[in-house]
């Protein structure tokens, strides 16, 4: 069915890497989704990614972006992902530099410039009863922010971010992510340290990932906001990520945030055939 592979880009933003695909045809439609992106975002005996990523028809906006985590799962959104599909999309000719796009967390909107694309999200409601929650662990910090901005997000303030080990941030991350009583649909664990009141540092360990990634652009607007709510910083913030910077901005009313901006690069680095090597391979 697929004898000449399946035509995909590789793209990242800030590190945050995904393959994308063009399914305005239906192409997919027929794969055991779940599987095939379990297969294709394997590193070492695939193509290897953080993420998987359909564009699809819309009838509400100028296209659709489905996102996928490497487990498998489908996500609500990604915001390092939305750039990438926004550049993917005026490739193809699927979309101009400005243009919309429907996903399971609302329409989105994007314009492509010279530094990269600036996505704009639907508006952000934050609940302050989600705020300040004490929490009883080891951990560096006995106090987590919660918030959902397209995905689930916990924001913990840390000092000295990227000096913190990689294997003892994805033990803290793991352990929070999997603490389905207090977040049943589990959750991002977004490590965050307050620069000054324009910039942050972060470091995100992701749920469907189940590491740390170089950077995720939903974890840092959803920092950002928090940050700007208990006044620790403006409302145009850097975010420094392993990946490189990410601008966020917003206006804010209480605990909600609209016009909410988030501008990052986003790279076209390969584009191919995923050949069926790809997919069906099942390494355990
Ligand atoms: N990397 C993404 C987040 C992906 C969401 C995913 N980890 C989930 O919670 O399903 C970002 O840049 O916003």
């Amino acid at each position: 069915m697929f004898d000449l592979g399946i035509p995909f880009k590789k793209m990242n933003g800030c590190g945050n890497d995904f393959i994308v695909v063009d399914n305005r045809d239906g192409l997919l439609n027929e794969v055991a989704l779940s599987a095939f992106v379990q297969n294709v975002c394997r590193r070492g005996t695939s193509i290897g990614a953080d993420g998987f990523m359909l564009l699809e028809n819309s009838s509400i906006a100028d296209f659709k972006m489905r996102y996928f985590n490497a487990d498998g799962s489908e996500g609500e959104m990604c915001g390092n992902g939305a750039r990438c599909m926004s550049r993917f999309a005026y490739h193809i000719g699927a979309a101009k530099t400005k243009m919309s796009f429907e996903t399971m967390a609302g329409i989105y909107q994007a314009e492509l410039n010279q530094n990269g694309v600036k996505v704009k999200f639907p508006d952000v409601q934050l609940q302050a009863l989600e705020l300040n929650q004490p929490y009883e662990w080891d951990g560096p910090s006995g106090v987590y922010h919660y918030g959902v901005v397209g995905v689930p997000h916990t924001v913990w303030f840390v000092e000295n971010v990227f000096a913190i080990a990689d294997d003892q941030l994805r033990d803290w991350g793991r352990m929070v992510r999997n603490d389905l009583q207090r977040f049943p649909n589990g959750t991002n664990v977004n490590f965050v340290e307050r620069i000054d009141r324009q910039t942050l540092s972060i470091r995100t360990y992701e749920r469907g990932v189940e590491a740390e990634t170089y950077a995720c652009g939903s974890g840092s607007t959803a920092a950002a906001i928090i940050a700007g709510i208990l006044g620790h910083v403006d409302t145009s913030v850097n975010l420094l990520t392993r990946g490189g910077p990410l601008k966020i901005s917003y206006h804010l009313s209480d605990y909600a945030a609209d016009s909410v901006y988030l501008e990052g690069n986003s790279k076209l680095v390969a584009e191919g055939h995923l050949l069926p090597d790809a997919w069906s391979t099942m390494m355990k």
